[in-house]
């Protein structure tokens, strides 16, 4: 299948980072993976991971081209460079204009460019790792995974706002929805792991990471999810607000004079697990804070699981059968005590808890966490990396579709 010796390099870039993976075609374990941090700062550093030994290198308040200068050097000094065929790309926001991965060309730059105004914070920045790629790598094709791309199968009743549809066609405002390439593969997953009919299947998956999403997968697709039109939407995150009463921030603005750029603040950076707990932003420091009986963090991880179970019971009555549960994300693969609370409170739908599989399904370990009759609770770790790899790879006519 795969043509010998292929890699495809995989780069997420955010504002001040760029994340960087380098997978064989085909296959689903990286031969290094990185993260250059604080780019433009003067703590900017580049650290790569080969078989588990970590090195780091300070770029001197240097941006992303010289992050992927070095990165495409350490490529050099392992002979892999000259065996990259395809470069894959994370592009959060696409809009109803892509509904699945493409190959770059100038017309699709500029259309992706049109969408720069639906996700500020992350487009512009993915975009700059693209450019940057191109212009280092021009021979090889650059290929751009969406976020929202996989939510693109969302039925209108799912995706449209009840607000007058001419802010629908005039301002792109409905519900696009996140982390399509997460959800995307563990759904693929959980078919293979639990063996389920492909054309015959009802999931709710929940990717708990910094970001937080679920979403209802029908027989495969995306039937809704709990992100809108921004990654802002739906569940609790670590610095972001999820739902909120609109009206808030109306009263906000009225009685305390809060300007837009001051609700964009408070809404994505200072909300969520950090707002609530006013400690952390942190799961695991808000669970061990919880267990001290620290007042906020206590509070903080009961809004977490209250509307995260309210979601998934919501997400739940988009199909007519619901078969399993999944977690996965840095907290749904790690937090058996966020598993753990929001099971129980899943009881209605007859989902039942395996404690002793919950403890010990953790780091990395894909698995069945209930019992009995009901729905199957289950763990499946995501790999957004190797899922946008294996885009690349198929749509560079590396290796055949899947
Ligand atoms: N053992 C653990 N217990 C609870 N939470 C954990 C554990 N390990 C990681 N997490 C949480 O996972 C979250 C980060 O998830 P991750 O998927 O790595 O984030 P990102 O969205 O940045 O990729 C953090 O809130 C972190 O505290
Ligand atoms: C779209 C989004 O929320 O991404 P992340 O979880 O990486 O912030
Ligand atoms: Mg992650």
């Amino acid at each position: 299948m795969t043509k010998n010796g292929s890699l495809i390099l995989v780069i997420n870039c955010g504002s001040s980072s760029l994340k960087f993976a380098l997978f064989p075609a085909g296959e689903q374990t990286p031969l290094m993976s990185g993260l250059a941090e604080c780019l433009g700062e003067a703590d900017a550093r580049i650290t790569a991971k080969i078989n588990d030994a970590k090195t780091t290198e300070q770029l001197n308040g240097q941006g992303h081209a010289a992050a992927l200068d070095v990165l495409l050097r350490i490529l050099a000094e392992h002979d892999w460079l000259t065996s990259v065929k395809a470069v894959g790309h994370r592009m959060v926001h696409g809009g109803e204009a892509f509904k699945a991965s493409v190959v770059v060309n100038q017309a699709i730059l500029a259309e992706i460019e049109a969408h720069n105004n639906l996700a500020p914070l992350h487009n512009p920045a993915n975009l700059l790792g693209i450019r940057t790629a191109l212009a280092k790598m021009p021979e090889i094709p650059q290929v751009v995974v969406f976020d929202t791309a996989f939510h693109q199968t969302m039925p209108p009743a799912a995706y449209l706002y009840a607000l007058p549809m001419a802010l629908y066609r005039e301002h792109g405002v409905r519900r696009y929805g996140f982390h399509g390439t997460s959800h995307r593969f563990v759904a693929e997953e959980a078919v293979r792991l639990l063996k389920l009919d492909p054309e015959d299947h009802g999931l709710v998956i929940a990717h708990l990471g910094n970001g937080g999403s679920a979403t209802a997968v029908l027989n495969g697709k995306s039937v809704d999810t709990t992100m809108g039109m921004t990654p802002l939407e739906g569940l609790v995150m670590g610095t972001r607000s999820g739902d909120v009463d609109p009206g808030a921030l109306i009263h906000l603005a009225r009685n305390a004079g809060w300007d837009i750029n001051e609700m964009d603040n408070v809404l994505n950076k200072k909300s969520g697990l950090l707002g609530i707990s006013e400690l952390s932003n942190d799961m695991r420091a808000i669970e061990g804070a919880a267990a001290e009986g620290h007042d906020g963090a206590k509070k903080a991880l009961d809004v977490f699981v209250h509307r995260l179970a309210r979601h998934i019971g919501g997400l739940a009555t988009s199909l007519p059968r619901l078969d399993a549960v999944v977690f996965t994300g840095g907290i749904g693969e790690n937090s058996s005590t966020v598993r753990k609370l929001t099971i129980d409170r899943l009881h209605v739908f007859g989902i039942a808890l395996d404690d002793a599989a919950n403890e010990a399904t953790i780091r990395g370990k894909s698995g069945v966490i209930s019992k009995g009759k009901g729905p199957l609770a289950v763990v499946i770790p995501t790999n957004e990396e190797w899922m946008i790899a294996r885009d690349a790879a198929e749509l560079a006519g590396l290796v055949a579709a899947h």
